[in-house]
């Protein structure tokens, strides 16, 4: 039997090491480790639940399950809401199992070979066991930092069943497999953010100049093979250097951030707006012609001049200066932006307040 748990232990090991996707939701990134555990347990049904919140938890929630179509989400729990994807799962409230919930949350596994009977699981009568034709279950917790964050569920359906240590030591060893899983989604999430802080102007939200460059890259090559016309449009707001000096640095960075919302509301989601620096920043309008350009140019401009910065009872006014150009797709990107650079230092010397069209 020793022999036995090595082999499948490993064969689980090994699975659980594979590189997966973890970008999709919890039950295609934990799919191979339950039907690998459900084939050796030989078993009904494997589930793994998680804790909502893993030091104040109050529900449960079932996050993958062998019985759900190949590792997917069944399509009545799929959810838009990118606060809480887990909003349709199925899910256990503690109030309704409190005994259940004490026994995970101590960090001992349950093995309840008749879970009609076990002080562990028979709250479980009528409301769960039942109805999914449940009688024995094998419930091992699954850690991070060692505080329980979830459980895997080894259930029966075919009557009383007595398990084996072996068996136990098994079924912990996939609760530890999804735990190190659980962590690899997480690593990649935090990459995520980092990827996206790194492009990010940490005071407006807008891109920033890495963003840019790698942005127009792209765009210049799709522009090249389409024959496609790619334009900029470069803004310096006017006498920033005032509002500051009047009224502080931070009502300038409130200036900077409503500027840059009001911005983003006139502006295309497939055009890319980022922050060069200071008050400089740099709108890139894929597939629009110059003149196109200049119309979305004179637009900011009105907009930027109607625009009332609130901040506490303090209401201020700003202008900004606008030079477009056409991007030169056979130059190195930087041509263009001395281009859209000259059209701007030419509004300022026109008066401010407009723009000039390279
Ligand atoms: N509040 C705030 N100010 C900034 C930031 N970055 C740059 N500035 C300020 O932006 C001002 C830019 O001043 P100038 O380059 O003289 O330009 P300006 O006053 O807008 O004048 P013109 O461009 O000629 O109309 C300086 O006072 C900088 O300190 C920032 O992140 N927050």
């Amino acid at each position: 039997m020793q022999n036995r748990l090595s082999e499948l232990t490993q064969r689980l090991r090994r699975i659980s090491s594979e590189e997966v996707d973890v970008s999709g939701e919890y039950p295609s990134f934990l799919s191979d480790i339950i039907h690998e555990g459900q084939l050796s347990l030989g078993i009904d049904r494997i589930s793994v639940w998680l804790f909502d919140d893993i030091n104040h938890p109050v529900k449960l929630i079932n996050v993958a399950n062998t019985d759900w179509p190949a590792g997917q989400v069944p399509s009545h729990f799929q959810t838009e809401d990118e606060e809480d994807p887990l909003a349709f799962y199925p899910s256990l409230k503690y109030t309704d199992f409190p005994i259940y919930f004490s026994a995970i949350s101590s960090g001992v596994s349950i093995a309840a070979n008749d879970a009609e009977q076990d002080e562990s699981t028979l709250e479980f009568n009528g409301i769960y066991l039942q109805p999914n034709g449940i009688t024995t279950m094998l419930d091992t917790v699954i850690f991070k930092n060692g505080i329980p964050l979830g459980v895997v569920c080894c259930e029966g359906r075919g009557g009383v069943r007595e398990w084996s240590e072996t068996e136990v030591a098994y079924a912990e060893m996939i609760a530890d497999c999804c735990s190190r899983r659980l962590l690899v989604k997480e690593l990649w999430q935090l990459q995520q953010k980092l990827r996206l802080l790194a492009f990010q102007d940490a005071l407006t939200g807008l891109k920033n100049r890495r963003y840019l460059m790698d942005f127009t890259r792209r765009e210049i090559s799709r522009h090249l093979r389409n024959g496609s016309t790619l334009s900029a449009v470069m803004v310096d707001l006017d006498h920033f250097k005032r509002i500051n000096d009047k009224y502080g640095h931070d009502v300038g960075d409130v200036v900077l951030r409503q500027f840059s919302e009001c911005c983003l509301q006139i502006l295309r989601t497939e055009d890319c707006l980022c922050r060069l620096g200071g008050e400089e920043f740099l709108a890139v309008l894929p597939a629009t012609k110059l003149d196109d350009a200049a119309t979305v140019a004179e637009r900011l401009r009105a907009a930027v001049e109607a625009l009332v910065i609130k901040h506490g009872a303090l209401r201020l006014q700003i202008t900004a200066s606008f030079g477009v150009c056409e991007v030169e797709l056979q130059q190195p990107f930087s041509q263009s932006l001395k281009l859209a650079d000259n059209a701007v230092y030419q509004a300022k010397r026109a008066g401010r307040n407009c723009v000039v069209v390279v």
